[in-house]
């Protein structure tokens, strides 16, 4: 079939008389690169190896462009599949440019010396892992780091259809993970497949077209990004509790991990957040997590607070993007922040279509406000943050509390004032 690089089929294989990979079957087609996620000792290597032939098929087929892989001449698969390994052992003192010339051996004609050619293929390697100034230094002497680079630049001068990596950012710095991943990307579009295996699965989502997820030896889900990166998938597979996010920049999932929250013995008020433009993000994920329970509101629909809010399933009032806050909307907000123990307002932008949102805390007991601002004015950016200022100033003269680092929340609402002897 066109464009095919990888057919595996039925795949199982281990060590001795263990079997480790089970009934792994995928398809890798040309231009794409390929992440393998999962737990410690789920057969990520075990797979890596068996691709590159430096662990035997028990059962099933590996077809490699239409041909078997074992059909290969050694030459030949040196020509088409570049691997490098988790950790790579050179123990002889050879400089870093004959390391990388090493991966040029399945283009030089035996009994001949390198060509032009092959000393620009290990230039270009050389100067796209920025290990060009280490090119004649032993490559004994490097650090875990700059070796790995000097692997990778082997692979890279190789020039393979399909590349190998285990584990290849395993001891590199964020400078040259996202040089690196970049270049190995651009490497994959060019009638090639790149097959990774990566520990950081917000990295690998960032960057890789599809990601396969291993667990107990086999594939337990396969997909793009979004479709393997679920909160189901990655508490099952990895016995965490995931916060599944969008990365800002790329647009891809990221994932946090949630921190067990001891339950406390405090009573734990009621709490209403109005906030805004994400000033409440981290306030709606701590408070869902300490076991509070919290309304929000109003918010814009899109807004990222109220994604969050979403997320949490926190009950939220919302109104569609560039609408005034409806009379009926003002009249649940205000019911809400009259139920509510405590209402927590942040330095949102005020704009005339939500200033209601501030208005409606001048109907409430100013001592169970409170304001999360910035020390010095106007507390409230935007073009109405004057009025808005006076409002907070108002009720910061009549009671409201304020602090200015979201962090000392939790404390302040387990403090007296906030307790429930205080509270009706
Ligand atoms: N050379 C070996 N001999 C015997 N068993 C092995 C060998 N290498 C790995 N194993 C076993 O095979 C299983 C899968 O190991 P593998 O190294 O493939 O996992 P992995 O997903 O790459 O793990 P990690 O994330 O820790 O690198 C593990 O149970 C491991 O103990």
């Amino acid at each position: 079939m066109t464009g095919q690089i990888l057919e595996i089929s039925d795949l199982s294989t281990g060590y001795d008389e263990n079997d480790i990979l089970h009934e792994i079957s995928l398809l890798v087609r040309e231009k794409s690169f390929i992440g393998i996620i999962g737990p410690n000792g789920s057969g990520k290597s075990t797979f890596m190896q068996v691709l590159a032939r430096s662990l035997p098929v028990r059962e099933g087929d590996i077809m490699l462009l239409g041909d078997s892989l074992q059909s290969y001449s050694f030459r030949d698969f040196g020509m088409k599949v570049g691997y490098v390994p988790q950790e790579s052992e050179i123990k002889f003192k050879y400089p870093v440019y004959d390391v990388v010339m090493m991966g040029r051996n399945p283009h030089i004609e035996r009994f001949r010396s390198p060509s032009e050619e092959d000393h620009e293929a290990v230039r270009r390697a050389l100067a796209q892992t920025g290990t060009l100034e280490l090119a004649d230094r032993p490559i004994t002497a490097l650090s875990g780091g700059e070796r790995q680079r000097v692997m990778i630049a082997r692979v890279l001068a190789q020039d393979p259809i399909l590349l190998l990596l285990d584990e290849p950012f395993a001891h590199i710095d964020i400078h040259h993970q996202y040089e690196l991943i970049r270049i190995i990307r651009e490497t994959s579009r060019d009638k090639r497949a790149v097959i990774g295996v990566f520990h950081d699965i917000n990295l690998a989502a960032a960057y890789c077209d599809h990601l396969v997820l291993m667990h107990d030896g086999r594939i337990r889900a396969c997909g793009k990004p979004e479709e393997v990166l679920t909160s189901e998938l990655i508490h099952e597979v990895f016995r965490i509790r995931p916060v599944i996010d969008i990365n800002p920049i790329t647009g891809t999932p990221f994932v946090y991990v949630e921190e067990e929250w001891k339950e406390s013995e405090v009573h734990k008020p009621r709490v209403h957040l109005i906030s805004g433009g994400g000033t409440g993000s981290y306030l709606i994920s701590l408070m869902s997590r300490s076991g509070y329970s919290l309304s929000c509101g109003v918010l814009t629909e899109n807004d990222s607070d109220c994604m969050m809010a979403r997320k949490y399933e926190v009950p939220t009032l919302a109104e569609p993007p560039f609408s005034r806050l409806s009379l009926e909307m003002e009249e649940k907000l205000t019911e809400q922040v009259q139920k509510a123990d405590v209402v927590i307002v942040t330095s949102m932008p005020v704009g005339w279509g939500n200033y209601p949102n501030i208005r409606v805390l001048e109907q409430i007991d100013p001592k169970k406000i409170i304001c999360i601002l910035p020390s010095s004015e106007p507390f409230l950016p935007d073009f109405t943050s004057g009025v808005a200022t006076e409002t907070i100033k108002r009720l910061l003269s009549a009671g409201a509390h304020k602090i200015s680092n979201p962090a000392e929340l939790l404390e302040m609402m387990q403090s007296k004032i906030f307790s429930k002897d205080t509270m009706q």
